[in-house]
């Protein structure tokens, strides 16, 4: 289907079109005044009469500010093209009248406006291209007061290169800018709507202490991704990528998410499945997710687990029939993930987190249901590095061979380590007090328990999670399985952990069983 833009694209066509069609006729003329002149006639003239030769011949495109009512998304592109070219011109360039800040934006989204009746010439494939702003000459607004108007010029030889390929860089160009300046949104789900909130967690995959090969395959996996509109459109496949992302407690599962999110500029719908009352809401929720989005589920194992099953499902004894359109299940989830996003919408990535792969329904690690298994593991040297560079801006001290050599030892968390890192400002003091936890882990005495402070992505109020709770014992009712308690890491966001599950690790518990992950 034709987009506004091409719409926009085609008159313009049609208008050089027209004008060609007037530089025949002068052509004709000129032919025809050159015949007709006395051979000795003074050649100024003929020059008077005739038109430039064709090279010199130059044709307009006018983009005006307005499209009946509506603003003209060309004149839009071009504005906010033509303030690059501003940027870029040498300083003083008697172009540039304004400068202006959209509300609440960056420094980066200054946008620079040229003055009326000057020019400024952009270089594309070969062909010069001279913008020119009209100030107050173009089609009226509805409050009768007259909006602006651009007139590219460029070479009659340059047509097709303008409008075939100049026109549609500059729009793309635009909308790639409008992307990259874009702050991602983080939506989460309540009573059936998405609540928008800034996404807040700067992670990217600069700051993010992972290995370094992994990084790049996760960097690589995603531009693949990006790449292959026509893989997925020849085959007809769902344009889109499945994640599961896995590892202990603190190593940096949600960061990676906001890495990702942070690097393409796609927003996050962080799901909470717990708070889904039925198949139809989450139907929904899916149909109101926009493109270039990431579905997130985060601990998915309990996610499931606390996903709500109303009276009307019968409870979870399964003394009445479960009914289809209130439960809410894993296979539910993803089949429903699978129809809509073939159908509709491109540029989707769903993301599971979990800290315990054993947990998970065996129907989510069949192969092909995600298409990538990310592991996130405790801190290796390289990732610890890494954490003291992005904290306190060191490549090297005197406390790393130990630090190392402790990491292989035992085991500790990123999140952890980062904590006792960011704690002051002093790089040897930090590193110290790294140093001292691991010490005190491979000896058994750690004086907190080790621990740090949680950040989900999502940061606000959030409705109570019943946490997962074991089938019921044998001649025990279903109200004791069905028994809600509430998580107070979902419920505060930010909170000291406290460990979670069998994830949960005592004093001195991390000295390194052979054979561990490790970063
Ligand atoms: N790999 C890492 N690189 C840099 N910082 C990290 C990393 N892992 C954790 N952190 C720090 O620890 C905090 C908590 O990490 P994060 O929530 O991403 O871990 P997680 O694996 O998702 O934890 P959980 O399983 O408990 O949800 C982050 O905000 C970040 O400051």
């Amino acid at each position: 289907m034709a987009s506004p833009a091409n719409g926009a694209l085609e008159r313009y066509k049609n208008a050089i079109t027209a004008a060609t069609s007037v530089v025949g006729a002068a052509m004709l003329l000129r032919r025809l005044v050159a015949d007709l002149l006395p051979a000795g006639a003074p050649p100024l003239v003929g020059a008077l009469l005739l038109l430039p030769p064709p090279s010199a011949r130059r044709h307009a495109v006018v983009i005006e500010e307005f499209d009946g009512a509506f603003y003209n998304r060309v004149f839009l592109a071009a504005r906010a093209y033509v303030s690059t070219l501003l940027a870029a011109a040498p300083t003083g360039a008697p172009s540039v009248v304004k400068a202006s800040l959209p509300r609440g934006a960056g420094a980066e989204q200054i946008t620079l406006a040229m003055r009326p009746g000057t020019a400024v010439v952009d270089v594309f494939r070969g062909a010069e291209l001279t913008w020119r702003l009209r100030g107050g000459g173009g089609r009226r607004r509805a409050d009768g007061s007259a909006g602006e108007a651009f007139r590219l010029n460029f070479d009659a030889r340059h047509k097709d290169v303008a409008l075939g390929a100049y026109l549609p860089f500059v729009m793309a160009r635009v909308e790639a800018m409008a992307r990259e300046q874009r702050q991602a949104k983080l939506y989460s789900n309540e009573w059936g709507k998405w609540r928008p909130v800034r996404l807040r967690n700067a992670s990217t995959f600069a700051t993010l202490a992972m290995d370094a090969a992994l990084r790049q395959d996760v960097v690589d996996d995603l531009d693949r991704f990006l790449g292959r509109k026509g893989y997925y459109e020849r085959t007809g496949r769902a344009w889109k990528r499945g994640y599961l992302i896995h590892g202990p407690p603190g190593t940096g599962k949600s960061s990676l998410v906001a890495a990702i999110s942070n690097q393409l500029h796609f927003d996050v719908y962080d799901l909470d499945l717990g708070a889904v009352r039925s198949n139809t809401e989450l139907r929904k929720l899916l149909i109101r997710m926009k493109n270039r989005s990431i579905l997130l589920v985060e601990d998915v194992d309990c996610a499931l687990a606390a996903a709500p099953r109303r009276e009307a499902d019968g409870g979870s004894d399964g003394s009445r029939p479960a009914s289809k359109h209130h439960k809410v299940t894993l296979s539910g989830l993803l089949n429903m993930v699978d129809g809509l996003w073939s159908s509709s919408g491109h540029e989707r990535i769903l993301i599971f987190t979990t800290n315990h792969m054993d947990r998970l329904d065996p129907a989510l690690l069949r192969p092909g249901r995600m298409d990538k298994h990310i592991h996130m593991g405790y801190c290796g040297s390289g990732a610890f590095r890494q954490l003291a560079a992005t904290y306190h801006g060191v490549d090297d001290h005197p406390l790393f061979p130990e630090i190392e050599a402790l990491l292989r030892e035992v085991d500790a968390a990123p999140a952890e380590l980062a904590e006792r890192l960011l704690a002051t400002d002093d790089a040897g003091a930090a590193l110290e007090s790294a140093a001292r936890l691991l010490r005190d882990r491979k000896a058994g005495v750690e004086e907190d328990g080790g621990g740090y402070v949680k950040q989900k992505l999502h940061v606000g109020p959030r409705r109570p999670r019943p946490r997962p709770v074991p089938a019921p014992a044998p001649g025990r009712g279903a109200s004791a399985a069905r028994r809600v308690v509430l998580d107070e890491e979902i419920l505060l966001g930010v909170s000291r952990r406290q460990g979670r599950g069998s994830g949960r690790r005592g004093r001195g518990a991390g000295v390194r069983a052979p054979g561990r992950g490790r970063r």
